[in-house]
């Protein structure tokens, strides 16, 4: 992954107990304290928690209630057009219209952001080159797939080469192929562009894919921040994969006194001494099974969501 050499001398997003009451009475964002280093960032939570409050006050849209935030240094409460010049937003909800093709409204939007009307244009085609849509460019949206709708989106966000990219469920919609080359195309302008990207998602196992940290938020409130590495590290659980005879492993195992649990085709076994790694080995041998997989199970994001009692063996 590259640098990100424009940005390293500022934090990305910092908020200090940034709160959010809608007509004093939903609570969207509780007290919400922290620091975002660049990079592709995952915002999850379940729907209600609070992540499209968040994007829509760092982009200064809405004001909070409480609380201070900073986008690239600046302040969206008292500079939202200073922060909207070096941020691009791809909202949730459709809202594209219909009856103009994408490079006149990429175009539009790149001329709102302040661009001269050649440069849009240029940037316009530059930035549908980059989302897939060039050969499409001069169809009218109307007639768009919901997956060419959505790269659309994301192109009219990138057109006024930001520095950070805020995407609300970007895959909304999409089936999983255009899920996954709508999440390609995220890690790629992270990875290739230097530019940073803020993934709001519900999603977890796509936000984990591409994603080099996160924040999770559950009913407003801060669940947990930081390296996706950190969140996955390995777990002292083994996982161990045989392609037949799982049961009369499991058996085995049992009878050495290993505590087996089923997951899918898989058994979880606690990794309490080295010991057990050894066992399982030669229970597979002495039943001559083929050994599909046996390593430690890394931790899961889903399992911050989880009750603590249930998230381990
Ligand atoms: N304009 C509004 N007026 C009143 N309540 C609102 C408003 N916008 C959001 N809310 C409420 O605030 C809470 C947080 O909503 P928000 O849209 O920020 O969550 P979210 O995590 O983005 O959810 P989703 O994934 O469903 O979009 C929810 O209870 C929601 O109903």
């Amino acid at each position: 992954m590259l640098a990100f050499p424009t940005l390293c001398l500022v934090t990305l997003i910092v908020t200090q107990a940034l709160t959010k009451t809608y007509g004093g009475r939903v609570t969207a964002l509780a007290d919400l304290s922290v620091t975002v280093e660049p990079g592709v960032i995952g915002l999850v939570g379940a729907n209600g928690a609070g992540k499209s409050t968040f994007l829509k006050i760092m982009l200064g849209l809405i004001e909070p209630t409480d609380g201070s935030v900073r986008v690239l240094g600046l302040d969206p409460t008292v500079e939202p057009d200073k922060v909207r010049s070096r941020v691009g937003y791809m909202p949730e909800n459709e809202s594209l219209p219909p009856d103009v093709s994408a490079a006149e409204f990429v175009t539009h939007m790149g001329r709102i952001s302040g661009l001269p009307r050649t440069a849009a244009r240029e940037r316009a085609s530059e930035a549908l080159r980059h989302v897939g849509l060039y050969e499409e460019r001069y169809r009218q949206i109307g007639g768009y797939s919901t997956g060419m709708k959505q790269r659309a989106k994301l192109a009219q966000a990138l057109v006024h080469d930001p520095d950070l990219l805020l995407l609300d469920e970007p895959t909304n919609g999409l089936d999983p192929a255009g899920r996954d080359a709508m999440l390609a195309l995220v890690h790629r302008i992270g990875a290739e562009f230097g530019i940073s990207v803020v993934v709001c998602s519900h999603l977890l196992g796509e936000v984990e894919r591409i994603c080099d940290s996160l924040v999770a938020i559950e009913g407003g409130r801060l669940l947990r921040s930081g390296s996706m590495s950190a969140m996955t590290e390995a777990s002292d659980v083994l996982a161990v994969e045989v392609s037949e005879g799982a049961p009369e492993l499991a058996a085995a195992l049992e009878a050495l006194g290993l505590p087996v649990r089923h997951e899918g085709r898989m058994l979880l076994v606690p990794l309490e001494s080295e010991e057990a790694y050894d066992q399982i080995l030669r229970a597979v041998a002495e039943l001559d099974l083929p050994l599909h997989r046996l390593d430690q199970r890394r931790h899961r994001v889903a399992e911050l969501f989880t009750p603590k009692e249930t998230a381990d063996v």
